[in-house]
């Protein structure tokens, strides 16, 4: 038997496996770092994580990615190139973090790795009759693996596409092993630059639970303060959006996307909400004027708007859910605000701190989960192939050497 399939059949049989999970999201600000200490798997899988980091983006990484990102059009030798690169900086980063955390590569069972979205496009984005889901992530596995000494489960969305899924959003794989309950309903709320949800009925009937992306978190927000505000990257404590008026007409048509009237499961991304958005929205209701201030509250109201449909609408039959939210969005003041006043019958909005994980870190344990399946669990059935939520395993393998 080759050394590596034997490393993995013992790491796949021990009582606890030590998981490094990985993400890097549309916002770009950083590489998620999250050690886990894993053991059991299916619905009896425990999560203690022993350390979390997230490793800030310099500006050269973001102004290499974002030349291809979500673009229909870019340089593919720079595409071509940044496949190795980013596979090889995540490596590094990861060995940046174990250093710090005085842990040894060799006590490492695998790196879970998300990979850096580039482009995604479900069919009812690209409307191509002669193409299925598609979705891009860079940053090869192959790369971290050299670059750590470590192995690597990587590229977890295409197996998602070809049995059936739109690629996204995975969260709800971990979600449903992880934060089920008996005692209540939960939605699972992430807002990161694009926010997403999973509705977790209290009977942790598999057939009931859903997921789904729910439109623009911080995306469009982020890129406007980009743009007009740098070199800030995002509205900090809601200061900018504080300071403006909402627009009514701007808002209302901002509203208008037929993304929002697919039902779920349905995902998006910035290839859809993004500058070029706002600015048709801007010119179809004269509103091109408007101060940064203003656009900004507008903005911050439309996330939350349509976050609040989607809480309500997961909610409408139930006697009573609980929200838990994670991602960067939680630390918009204003955009809490907002939801929290537009879902009457929530009392609060928790996050997932009250559930025993850090709601900045909630993605990359995701991943480490999805790693522990792939290494020693198996397919979780969901039984009704409506909820776009394929039984699946997923996750490709790449060894060190
Ligand atoms: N103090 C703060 N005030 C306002 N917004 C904040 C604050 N801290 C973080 N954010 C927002 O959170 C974003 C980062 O969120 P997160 O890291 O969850 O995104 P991501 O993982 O890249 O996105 P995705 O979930 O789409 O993959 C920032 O770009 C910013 O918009
Ligand atoms: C293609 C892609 O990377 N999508 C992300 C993004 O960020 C949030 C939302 O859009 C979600 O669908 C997904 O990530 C999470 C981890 C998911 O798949 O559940």
């Amino acid at each position: 038997m080759h050394q590596h399939i034997l490393q993995l059949y013992n790491s796949a049989k021990k009582q606890q496996r030590l998981i490094i999970g990985l993400m890097s999201g549309t916002s770009l600000d950083g590489l998620d770092v999250a050690l886990c200490k894993v053991s059991g798997h299916g619905m009896n899988t425990q999560i203690d994580v022993l350390a979390f980091d997230t490793v800030d983006y310099d500006d050269d990484y973001k102004q290499k990615i974002k030349t291809v990102f979500a673009k229909r059009e870019c340089d593919l030798e720079l595409v071509t190139l940044l496949h190795p690169w980013v596979g090889q900086l995540h490596g590094k980063m990861v060995l940046q973090c174990l250093a710090k955390w005085e842990v040894a590569a060799a006590d490492i069972d695998v790196i879970a790795s998300h990979g850096q979205t580039i482009y995604h496009c479900p069919k009812s984005q690209h409307n191509q009759s002669d193409f299925n889901h598609g979705t891009l992530q860079i940053g090869d596995s192959d790369h971290l693996a050299v670059t750590t000494g470590i192995t690597t489960i990587g590229d977890f969305r295409q197996k998602h596409i070809a049995a059936g899924g739109e690629g996204a959003p995975l969260a709800v794989y971990g979600d449903y092993l992880f934060f089920s309950s008996l005692t209540e309903n939960r939605i699972l709320l992430n807002m990161g630059g694009i926010a997403n949800l999973t509705f977790l009925p209290q009977s942790a009937d598999a057939s009931a639970v859903f997921s789904s992306d729910i439109g623009p978190g911080n995306t469009i927000m982020d890129a406007y303060i980009q743009r007009y505000f740098a070199p800030l990257h995002y509205d900090k404590d809601s200061l900018i959006a504080n300071q403006g008026q909402i627009n009514q007409p701007l808002l209302d048509e901002l509203c208008q996307d037929e993304f929002f009237n697919l039902d779920f499961p349905k995902t998006t991304g910035p290839e859809v909400f993004n500058l070029a958005y706002l600015h048709q929205a801007q010119t179809t209701t004269n509103t091109l004027q408007l101060s940064h201030e203003d656009v900004m509250a507008t903005l911050n109201r439309f996330s939350a708007m349509m976050i609040a449909q989607a809480i309500n609408q997961c909610s409408e039959k139930l006697a009573d859910v609980t929200v838990y939210a994670s991602g960067g969005g939680i630390h918009n003041p204003l955009l809490m605000k907002h939801i929290l006043s537009l879902c009457p019958q929530l009392h609060e909005i928790k996050n997932t701190h009250a559930l025993g994980i850090d709601p900045d870190a909630k993605e990359a344990v995701l991943f480490a989960i999805l790693a522990n399946e792939c290494l020693a669990g198996g397919q979780q059935r969901f039984g009704n192939q409506a909820q776009g939520i394929p039984t699946i395993t997923m996750g490709k393998v790449s060894f060190a050497d």
